[in-house]
């Protein structure tokens, strides 16, 4: 039986390989059109299908070559100011695309599906730690295109003997501790890793969007969680998945949250270089606080953190910052 990791030559994809690898799973296949992914990303022995998710029968030749009885999927556009650009582009790619992938899954009887939602779901939430129940309500086409697939997810799980874990990523950052992949793309919009750039000198400042927002020090508040310790979650609920589990959507995040500030103290602390900040207006669209209820992932799946500290969360991505430069030409 084989996993199948859409998206597996991407930032989370490739840590999800490692992950599975790690731990003795080495009957793992890539899909990727490396739209923004990097064929170098992919961890041998994992096989690499340079194809699209959309094209169904080639997902579904795939999955019956590999005897897949798991999916994983992270393929998908992700910068949410693009989607307003976007929208119809977000939609294809996010939404269309997983329609194909999920009625491969089912006419090929695959059973476990876990997918990458976002908590980009909630919108401007009114509460603060948003759990899995509240009112979801996105406020752009990148979270409207996820929660569309969620809503599939639901509808395809009731009809077809398919099971799913919707995993609602708050803030992912950091990179594998062991220093074989990180956030690579180029043109990143993520503070952690624009700040680490600043901080490298590869950007000769940062800017702070928005500082009157309604928290203690006036900037945004975001739930950063480690690379590696979401990876380990979908380890889990794999497993769950394979154990008979039921469907779930969990929050992914560790329940506290930190002030745009506060991350850039962190970068000058943990790299040493006082590097320039800016204060710029606020970027239409960012909600004042996203902070995870993160009880549920823990009870549900065992999940405990092991990369929390958000100094580990920093160290971890400016190792990679400084590790980065040769390999993307690769
Ligand atoms: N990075 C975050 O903070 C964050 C937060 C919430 C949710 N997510 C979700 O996690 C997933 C992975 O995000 P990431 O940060 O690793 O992004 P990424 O851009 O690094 O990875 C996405 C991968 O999917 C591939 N891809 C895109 N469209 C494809 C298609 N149609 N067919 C085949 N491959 C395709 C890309 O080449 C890339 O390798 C995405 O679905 C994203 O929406 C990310
Ligand atoms: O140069 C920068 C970059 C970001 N920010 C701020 O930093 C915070 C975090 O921004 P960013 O790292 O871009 O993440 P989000 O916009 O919170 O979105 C991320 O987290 C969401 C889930 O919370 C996911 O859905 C998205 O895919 C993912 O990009 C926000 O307040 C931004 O305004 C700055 O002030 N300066």
């Amino acid at each position: 039986m084989s996993v199948l990791v859409t998206g597996g030559a991407g930032y989370i994809g490739s840590h999800m390989v490692l992950a599975l690898l790690d731990r003795g799973d080495d009957e793992v296949v890539v899909v990727d059109n490396l739209s923004t992914g990097f064929r170098w990303a992919v961890a041998a022995p994992a096989e690499l299908v340079v194809a699209d998710v959309g094209d169904i029968e080639a997902m579904m030749r795939l999955i019956e070559r590999r005897s897949v009885d798991a999916i994983i999927h992270f393929a998908g556009s992700i910068v949410v100011p693009d989607s307003v650009v976007d929208p119809l582009g977000y939609y294809l790619n996010n939404t269309v695309k997983s329609r194909a992938l999920i009625e491969a899954a089912v006419r090929c009887g695959v059973e476990h599906f876990i997918f990458s939602s976002t908590a980009a779901v909630y919108g401007m939430p009114e509460v603060n730690p948003v759990g899995e129940a509240a009112h979801l309500a996105p406020i752009s086409p990148y979270g409207s295109s996820k929660l569309m697939t969620e809503t599939m997810l639901k509808d395809a799980a009731v009809a077809h003997p398919l099971r799913y874990v919707a995993l609602r990523y708050f803030n992912v950052a950091g990179a594998d501790p062991a220093g074989r992949s990180g956030q690579s793309t180029p043109r990143a919009t993520h503070l952690i890793k624009v700040a680490c750039e600043a901080a490298l000198g590869k950007r000769p400042r940062l800017e702070v969007f928005g500082t009157d927002y309604p928290t203690p020090d006036g900037t945004c508040i975001r739930d950063y969680i480690h690379v590696s310790d979401l990876a380990r979650a979908h380890l889990l609920a794999l497993d769950r998945l394979r154990a008979g589990a039921g469907s779930m959507v969990l929050n992914c995040g560790y329940g506290r949250g930190y002030s745009v500030l506060e991350v850039i103290d962190a970068v000058r602390r943990v790299s040493g270089v006082d590097f320039t900040v800016d204060h710029a207006a606020r970027r239409p669209g960012d909600p004042a606080a996203l902070v995870a209820a993160a009880d549920l992932i823990r009870s549900e799946l065992g999940w405990r953190a092991e990369r929390d500290e958000l100094d580990v969360i920093v160290a971890d991505a400016l190792a990679w910052e400084r590790s980065l430069s040769g390999r993307l030409s690769a």
